[in-house]
């Protein structure tokens, strides 16, 4: 029997070298900032996040900065949702999303929930990165944008997860009722009597001749 209820939900973080993927994902995991880690290393991190209704396993892929393009098309294929961050202090991070952007509509279209992420907002006087910058090279995808610090809370990095499960589930929602068959629709009491009255009638017909 196909699965009715949102229980998984598998994600990809992308991005270039240093932006912040593995801070991210440590961060919603633990709440914690941990600043240093092996560096470049593709990690995948499972997570149990009780709802309200049923409890959703996240499992989060944490992949390296530079993947091949047959790599980046596995993981593609693989994830249900992506996380396209950047570094607000490192423009051409920024362009690196874009790559990835043209990467996943190439594999999996346009409308695939994600979220472009600015990450490192708390080094603002270094910025790099302007706002026109993200509007002028806004990407393949329509996604929801986000501008937070990995290392100063964990409120951006919720309120990011949040979205993209939302999107997730969306999705999740729509794909099972377009798999779902119609079902007849319950027929009313007069429906029945007057098919009833009408059995009987033909059956006294038949019974005159
Ligand atoms: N100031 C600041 N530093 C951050 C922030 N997020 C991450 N860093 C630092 O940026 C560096 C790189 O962070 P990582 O999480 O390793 O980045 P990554 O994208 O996983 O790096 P690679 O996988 O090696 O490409 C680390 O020294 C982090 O401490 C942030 O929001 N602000």
């Amino acid at each position: 029997m196909s699965q009715r209820k949102f229980t998984n939900a598998k994600i990809v973080i992308f991005g270039g070298p240093g932006v912040g993927k593995t801070a991210f994902a440590v961060r919603y995991i633990t709440k914690r900032f941990i600043c240093d880690y092996d560096s470049d290393k593709e990690m995948m991190y499972t997570y149990k996040l009780s709802a309200a209704k049923d409890d959703i396993t996240i499992e989060i892929l944490d992949t390296t900065s530079k993947p091949s393009d047959d790599v980046m098309d596995k993981h593609i294929k693989w994830g249900e949702g992506f996380i396209l961050i950047y570094s607000v202090i490192d423009r051409s991070s920024l362009e690196e999303t874009m790559k990835v952007q043209e990467r996943i509509a190439k594999v999996k279209g346009t409308e695939v929930p994600a979220v472009l992420v600015a990450n490192k907002c708390d080094l603002l006087p270094c910025r790099d990165v302007m706002n026109d910058d993200v509007q002028t090279t806004a990407g393949t995808l329509d996604c929801p944008k986000f501008q937070i610090s990995v290392a100063e809370s964990s409120g951006g990095v919720l309120e990011v997860m949040e979205e993209l499960l939302c999107q997730l589930k969306r999705e999740f929602v729509k794909n099972v009722s377009a798999s779902t068959p119609m079902l007849e629709k319950p027929k009313s009491k007069l429906y029945s009597m007057k098919r009833a009255f009408k059995k009987r009638i033909n059956r006294s017909h038949s019974d005159t001749f």
